[in-house]
């Protein structure tokens, strides 16, 4: 992402001329341990908003700029709503369909290949189970026993 400024500015020590680009890493932002604590570790609830009991989350963060991922301001995605119906329908329902469990004896890790795009180092390898025959599975069991 990026901005532009109407005047001359100083930011952390260095000027940025009128008009000059200034081009910044949301996912670096991500990782930033003075904006997050422990940036590393899988918190989702870390992204739920003080509003509504912190049951609810703001995307577009029109109170705080932290979570970014659309941008913010005038020149946020105007595709964002979209986005995140694909999101949830697309990428969220099957990932959630299933239960992941690690193939045995492979470590985990998370360290990142830097390309055009980061990709992880090292493929996950995992089994999946799908949720729905584990419940089926279950009832044939409750049921078999009467
Ligand atoms: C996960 C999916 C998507 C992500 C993460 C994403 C993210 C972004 C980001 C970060 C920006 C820049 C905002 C800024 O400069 O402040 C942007 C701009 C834009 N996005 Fe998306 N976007 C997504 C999907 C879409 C979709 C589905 C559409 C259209 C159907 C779309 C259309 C646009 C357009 C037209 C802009 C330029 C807006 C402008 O410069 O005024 N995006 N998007």
């Amino acid at each position: 992402m990026h901005c532009q400024n109407s005047e001359d500015i100083i930011m952390d020590g260095y000027v940025v001329p009128q008009y000059g680009t200034v081009n910044f890493i949301v996912g670096d932002m991500g990782l930033d341990p003075k904006v997050w604590e422990d940036p590393m570790s899988f918190k989702l609830e870390r992204f739920l908003s003080d509003e509504n009991d912190g049951k609810t989350f703001d995307i577009t963060r029109s109170k705080e700029i932290k979570m970014i991922p659309f941008g913010a301001g005038r020149r946020i995605c105007p595709g964002h709503a979209l986005a995140m119906l694909h999101l949830e329908y697309f990428v969220a329902n099957p990932v959630w369909s299933f239960e992941w469990k690690a193939v045995d004896g492979d470590d985990f890790n998370m360290e990142a290949k830097q390309g055009f795009v980061v990709t992880i180092k090292k493929a996950l390898q995992a089994n999946l189970l799908p949720r729905f025959w584990r419940k089926l599975l279950l009832y044939i069991l409750i049921f078999s026993t009467f």
